[in-house]
């Protein structure tokens, strides 16, 4: 069974529609990433999977149900990380792990997840004496502390400074090496690079490309740019296989010090697809 099935999936907000038949699958295990603009239908659709926002039409299974439908058991494999969470301030790290994780019939132990989240130093201080980065990871220690089958995230790493960014990157790696399914919403698109198995981008309430961060949009079918110095000066020739044009130059003795091969980022690829929809 897949962990998360949509077919269809409309949302209209007066008239309008903020989510416009979007068609997903989602496997077990996957760390998965939907990607796209503000406004674009992600916060729409993710809020749907997780029960929390009514559809207009579509057809929705998440870990075999409807999450309109679906009741405390459900909701108890399921774990959310919301944006701006708002976290009981005077409590402390600790004591606000222990109380969620009471929610769940088979918790983390909450040492164990205050470690996994890098908080071990800060487990007896009050929430509201931490900084922004540090809360965000409460955020995440709330989120996984019930042992969700499936996670989602919503832009998780906001607010992260570069080394607790990478630590949260090999958390996911860690959660998902355990079998959770991942569904990560991020703006960082070298987050859903580093990160997802595959990824959808959204744009204007459909999703306008889909694949893994390799292949996405054709990037990894797109032309190659060689660029070398010769004689002084920077050449550059795009070509689809740049064998021929490395053997030309080795042989032609060109100076290769400053040679560098380049496909489009995921970055170009992702402008070309939502510019393609304005
Ligand atoms: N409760 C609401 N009532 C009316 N319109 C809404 C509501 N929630 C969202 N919208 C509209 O639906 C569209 C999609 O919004 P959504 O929040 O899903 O986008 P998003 O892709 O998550 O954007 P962001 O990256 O900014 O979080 C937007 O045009 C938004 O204005």
């Amino acid at each position: 069974m897949e962990a998360i099935e949509v077919t269809g999936l409309r949302k209209t907000y007066n008239g309008r529609d903020a989510v416009a038949g979007i068609d997903l699958v989602v496997a077990r295990g996957e760390i998965f990433s939907l990607l796209g603009p503000n406004g674009a239908g992600k916060t729409t659709t993710v809020e749907i999977l997780e029960g929390h926002r009514r559809r207009t039409a579509g057809d929705v299974r998440v870990l075999g149900e409807d999450p309109g439908k679906a009741g405390s058991a459900w909701r108890s494999r399921i774990g959310i990380v919301l944006q701006d969470a708002d976290d009981a301030a005077d409590l402390t790290v600790h004591e606000t792990v222990r109380h969620i994780a009471g929610f769940y019939p088979s918790p983390r132990k909450p040492d164990e997840v205050i470690e996994l989240v890098g908080l071990t130093a800060k487990r007896n201080d009050k929430i509201r004496t931490l900084s922004g980065g540090q809360r965000r990871r409460v955020d995440v220690a709330l989120g996984i502390v019930g042992s969700p089958e499936l996670l989602f995230l919503d832009e998780p790493t906001t607010g992260f400074d570069p080394e607790a960014r990478r630590q949260f990157w090999e958390l996911i790696r860690t959660l998902a090496g355990d079998g959770t399914t991942i569904v990560l919403t991020t703006h960082y698109l070298d987050e859903a690079e580093a990160l997802a198995d595959r990824l959808a981008v959204v744009a204007d309430g459909r999703i306008v490309a889909e694949g893994t961060p390799a292949t996405l949009g054709g990037r990894a079918a797109s032309e190659a740019r060689v660029s070398w110095t010769e004689d002084g000066l920077v050449r550059s020739e795009q070509v689809a296989d740049p064998s021929d044009l490395i053997r030309h130059l080795v042989t032609s003795g060109a100076d290769l010090t400053t040679l560098t091969i380049t496909r489009p980022t995921l970055e170009d690829t992702y402008l070309d697809l939502i510019g393609a929809t304005r």
